[in-house]
């Protein structure tokens, strides 16, 4: 909760305005009972002068009742948008600090789940604590103390009840205490299988797989089912218990009245302020059960919150270097490197340099770590061991604003956001004009298919752009790539879904027009970069062997069986 104070502060005013509001509308409950029998005692003995005077008192406290109370809401809403808006701001931009490794701990659905859900419950946590927390406990405090002392002959009645009352609340909130946290890892586990449906559904299609999904869909929200239809189910007991409770306690002192009534007539007055402060009672106990359910709810979403925002960033870049662009060339110094959840590395101890101006290909088996350079090249993730290097700096020691002005990565798979194609290749150049657009759909072979559209480059990306193929989502984020004009260009399998003239075409608008970008192209197959001025060799992990396409089909046996194999593989789609 100490977690929210910062964000309160800014609200001072409508903090004070909705506790000044609590305090009326507590006045106005607790007073008018007192009015109520006052009213009663002078109709008895008929002074009907200050009868019309303590009924006037009696609808003037009613509106004030209802205009604090409208007071307090207006209060508290602005309050709760305020603080929770503010708090969602500060976690997204958190976030936006995240390294892969970073989110990949948390897993993105996660970290979705605490944006959107985890937020409201501390919403609803915020909105009860400036509607309900002041309020109840004076409350419950006033109404106990005003049934002991308009009726002190059965005081231990009303302590009785409550004491009663709030064993059953404390021990059905403890059992709740659990569910809600349950409720929430429920969750995240849900929308993570709906995001991996939503995102996969052409495979989940094509392999009709739609009724394993639905199963495993259906475990997952029965499971939500089970804690929510717990939850219910104590939820359900607390209300008729502590009402019955409540109902004996004014049956019993009624039947007390009743057979002591000759002895005190005076008591008639009494009952019904009495019976009043004893619902009153009830139902602040009742409420503050609700409000601390809220509480502990909106508790579990702000540790969850808390998690994501005492995160450091993984990878954290130095601000005070040069924003410049630096050049170039490219350095791995006996790099080793292990993904934050696995358990062996991935690259063990891999050295190369790339001049400015060179073509790199990198070949190697799935799995090999092709991927994993390329990364590293483009600093998603720091090397567990060695330095990378990139225009003579170590990648640590480089500005975030440097390393994007250095380094274009265009993913193995293409992602494109929903808006026009101008709007896409613009994420790799702001301000790039109608020309520097089509100079870079050219080089990535788009432009041919960009001219079918009418709108051109104003044609609209749907989401998950569903409305382009494999092949032309490739051409598209070859072209956000090469549009910066950046020094260093990695293509990661980036012309796989490309036929074999359109990848060719492609390969030789890059070695002309981009004659000084340095070209990390990592390939399955080896005629991909036999034109490299250097060709990386992995094998699980290790480099191998390093060279052109001759040195290495005479020196490295690795790559001549990966060479051999894919001719033989291409002699035999030819026949
Ligand atoms: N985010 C990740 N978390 C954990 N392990 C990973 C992650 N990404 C890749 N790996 C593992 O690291 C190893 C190298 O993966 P990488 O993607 O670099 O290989 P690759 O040579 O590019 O493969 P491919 O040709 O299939 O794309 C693999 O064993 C893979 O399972």
């Amino acid at each position: 909760m100490k977690q929210l104070l910062p964000y309160l502060k800014n609200y001072k005013k409508d903090v004070v305005g909705a506790a000044i509001a609590i305090l009326l509308s507590v006045f106005t409950t607790l007073y008018q009972p007192v009015l109520l029998q006052q009213v009663q005692a002078e109709l008895l003995v008929g002074q009907s002068g200050a009868v019309l005077r303590d009924t006037s008192l009696l609808v003037a406290t009613g509106i004030l009742a209802i205009v604090s109370g409208v007071f307090n809401v207006f209060y508290a809403a602005r309050i709760t948008q305020g603080v929770v808006s503010d708090l969602r701001e500060d976690t997204y931009a958190k976030i936006q600090t995240f390294s892969l490794a970073n989110i990949q701990k948390f897993s993105s659905e996660s970290l979705s789940v605490r944006l959107i859900n985890d937020m409201q419950q501390v919403m609803n946590m915020v909105m009860t604590i400036f509607m309900q927390l002041l309020r109840l406990p004076i409350m419950m405090i006033g109404s106990f103390v005003m049934a002991i002392v308009i009726l002190p002959r059965y005081w231990w009645a009303v302590f009785v009840m409550l004491v009663l009352v709030l064993g059953i609340g404390s021990y059905v909130l403890g059992k709740m205490t659990g569910d809600f946290e349950k409720f929430q890892i429920y969750m995240d586990k849900l929308s993570g299988r709906a995001g991996e449906f939503l995102q996969g559904v052409r495979v989940v299609k094509s392999f009709n797989q739609e009724g394993q999904e639905i199963s495993k869909f259906n475990k997952d929200s029965d499971d939500l089912n089970q804690i929510n239809i717990r939850i219910g189910y104590w939820f359900s007991i607390i209300i008729p218990a502590a009402t019955l409770v409540s109902y004996l306690t004014i049956s019993l002192v009624v039947y007390l009245v009743g057979t002591s009534i000759l002895s005190h007539p005076g008591d008639v007055t009494v009952i019904s302020p009495y019976v009043n402060y004893v619902l009153t009672l009830l139902f602040a106990i009742l409420f503050v059960g609700m409000a601390m359910m809220a509480i502990s709810r909106g508790n579990v979403s702000l540790k969850r919150i808390k998690e994501v925002m005492d995160t450091e960033p993984d990878v954290v870049f130095n601000d005070q270097a040069p924003k410049d662009a630096l050049a170039g060339s490219i350095e791995f110094r006996d790099v080793s490197f292990t993904y934050p959840d696995g358990d062996q590395p991935v690259l063990k101890h891999v050295s190369f340099k790339a001049d400015p101006g060179q073509m790199i290909g990198i070949v190697g088996a799935t799995g090999s770590g092709k991927s994993t350079i390329a990364q590293l090249i483009d600093r998603l993730y720091d090397p567990t061991a060695g330095k990378v290097k990139i225009g003579g700096s170590n990648l640590k020691e480089v500005s975030e604003e440097a390393l994007h002005k250095t380094v274009s990565y265009v993913l193995q798979k293409p992602v494109l956001f929903s808006g026009t194609i101008a709007d896409n290749l613009r994420q790799g150049k702001a301000d790039a004009t109608p020309y520097e657009l089509e100079r870079a759909a050219q080089i990535a072979q788009a432009s041919e298919f960009i001219q079918t559209y009418g709108d051109s480059f104003n044609h609209e990306v749907e989401e998950r752009s569903a409305n382009f193929s494999g092949g032309q989502k490739q051409r598209l984020s070859i072209a956000r790539g090469i549009i910066a004009d950046s020094p260093i260009l990695i293509l990661d399998d980036s012309t796989s879904a490309l036929d074999a003239k359109s990848e060719k075409l492609v390969q030789e608008a890059l070695e002309k027009k981009l004659s000084k970008t340095t070209v990390v192209m990592i390939a399955e197959k080896i005629v991909s970069v036999m034109h490299a001025d250097k060709i990386l060799v992995l094998d699980d992990g290790k480099l191998v062997a390093q060279g052109t396409h001759q040195e290495l089909l005479k020196s490295s046996p690795v790559y001549q069986e990966i060479y051999q194999t894919q001719k033989a593989k291409e002699r035999k789609e030819d026949l």
